[in-house]
């Protein structure tokens, strides 16, 4: 998959319409347009990031400034109102379908990537996506996020039918939050790692500057990354890098845990690797009427959230690998009884990782698809994928170079 864009979609109308003009952007160009104001002045995408990074370090400067002074007024917040009552708790199936691909075609050019592709992802799982080099995965995932669209199949969000991109659709990207890290972090170059990190906490909430730098430094403590806030990503290796992105993607979820779920997202961002959205009031209101919603411990309803994940240990050492994966594991929901059925408070309610590594199917995943020549060749549980005789899942466990999976 490639790396930069980030923003899935925005729920501000005035940016829809902004996109469904950018005719002539590749979905990838739109949705980075789709991220911002700026996309009504920005002819290019690198014009649009310039830009965005100078606009962003002139905010993160502005906020160090105020929240120094104790004055945050100056710093635009979208905010929901906090009046609303608590809904009424939708007990959600245990089975119930986030994602749905039916029968799903994609080329591009000639070249044809998938050929009927039947995925389901239901709530609380936890699924893997294998199978050989170019046959793929990453075209799958970018699929299930909205950032591509089928050229024939149906794809199905909550069980209602996506048309085209997520971006084109702010009701159903209301209802089912998706983030994607990327292959390579997509960190801003022009930031720190402490400012990439505490991104979101800079440009989305109240919380003081000193304040996020403890935030900043306990998420990255938690990757063993303490101490590195000042660097540019440029001085850091790519397995860093990686864990940089996981480390935003832990301040991100801390938001819920102090309770600051009256922020916005949806100006969620060029360049970050976790990309999240959530919804404007209007869209929020939206949701909230629908059995969508579950109450979560500060009963407020939240969408459902899913994150993709690709290739998120590739090039990582062994140790490396398993503090993301184990993070991958940590910051996904599980359903706590103590909660009448609702998930515990990350929002995470379910992952799809692409991954070649086996030590990440193992210990970061439940349930595989295996994709092999634009179609999926088997499903099943980590367990069944260590003891089935099936001959491509023997090959893809042992290396073999004897088998349906070859390379010229
Ligand atoms: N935007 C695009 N334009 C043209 N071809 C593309 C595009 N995106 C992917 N492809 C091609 O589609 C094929 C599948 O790519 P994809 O990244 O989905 O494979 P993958 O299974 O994730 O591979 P890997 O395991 O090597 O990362 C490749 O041949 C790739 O070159």
């Amino acid at each position: 998959m490639r790396p930069g864009c980030t923003s899935l979609n925005s729920s501000d109308l005035s940016c829809q319409e902004a996109c469904s003009t950018s005719q002539s952007l590749t979905s990838r160009q739109s949705s980075i347009y789709c991220s911002g104001k700026s996309l009504q002045h920005a002819s290019t995408p690198a014009q649009y990031i310039k830009r965005r990074h100078l606009r962003l370090s002139t905010r993160l400067e502005a906020k160090k400034a105020t929240t120094a002074s104790g004055d945050v007024s100056t710093i635009p917040r979208p905010k929901f109102g906090s009046s609303a009552a608590p809904q009424p708790v939708h007990q959600r199936q245990k089975d119930e379908i986030l994602i749905e691909l039916k029968d799903v075609h994609k080329a591009f050019g000639s070249k044809k990537i998938l050929n009927g592709v039947n995925i389901t992802i239901r709530r609380g799982e936890a699924v893997g996506i294998i199978g050989g080099s170019g046959t793929g995965k990453s075209t799958t995932l970018r699929l299930m996020a909205g950032l591509l669209a089928p050229d024939k199949g149906e794809i199905q969000i909550l069980g209602q039918t996506r048309h085209g991109l997520l971006a084109d659709d702010p009701e159903l990207a209301a209802q089912l939050k998706l983030g994607m890290v990327f292959q390579n972090g997509a960190l801003f170059d022009s930031l720190s790692v402490g400012e990439n990190v505490g991104f979101q906490l800079y440009e989305h909430t109240k919380m003081s500057g000193p304040r996020i730098a403890v935030k900043v430094a306990e998420a990255l403590a938690a990757v063993g990354l303490s101490g590195v806030e000042k660097l540019l990503p440029s001085e850091l290796s790519g397995g860093m890098r990686k864990r940089v992105a996981l480390a935003r993607a832990i301040v991100r979820d801390d938001l819920h845990e102090n309770d600051e779920q009256d922020v916005t997202y949806d100006e969620l961002a060029a360049g970050l690797d976790l990309v999240a959205f959530t919804v404007s009031r209007t869209s929020r209101d939206h949701v909230r009427d629908r059995p969508v919603c579950a109450l979560n411990a500060s009963n407020s309803c939240m969408p459902a959230q899913v994150i993709m994940y690709d290739e998120p240990t590739a090039g990582l050492d062994p140790v490396a690998s398993t503090v993301v994966e184990d993070l991958m594991r940590s910051m996904h929901d599980s359903p706590d009884p103590s909660m009448n059925g609702s998930s515990r408070r990350s929002g995470i309610t379910s992952y799809i990782v692409v991954t070649h590594q086996h030590s990440t199917i193992r210990r970061a995943v439940d349930r595989l698809i295996f994709l092999h020549e634009g179609t999926v060749v088997w499903e099943g549980s980590v367990e069944e994928f260590d003891t089935c005789d099936v001959p491509i899942v023997r090959q893809f466990a042992s290396g073999s170079l004897n088998g349906p999976i070859q390379y010229e």
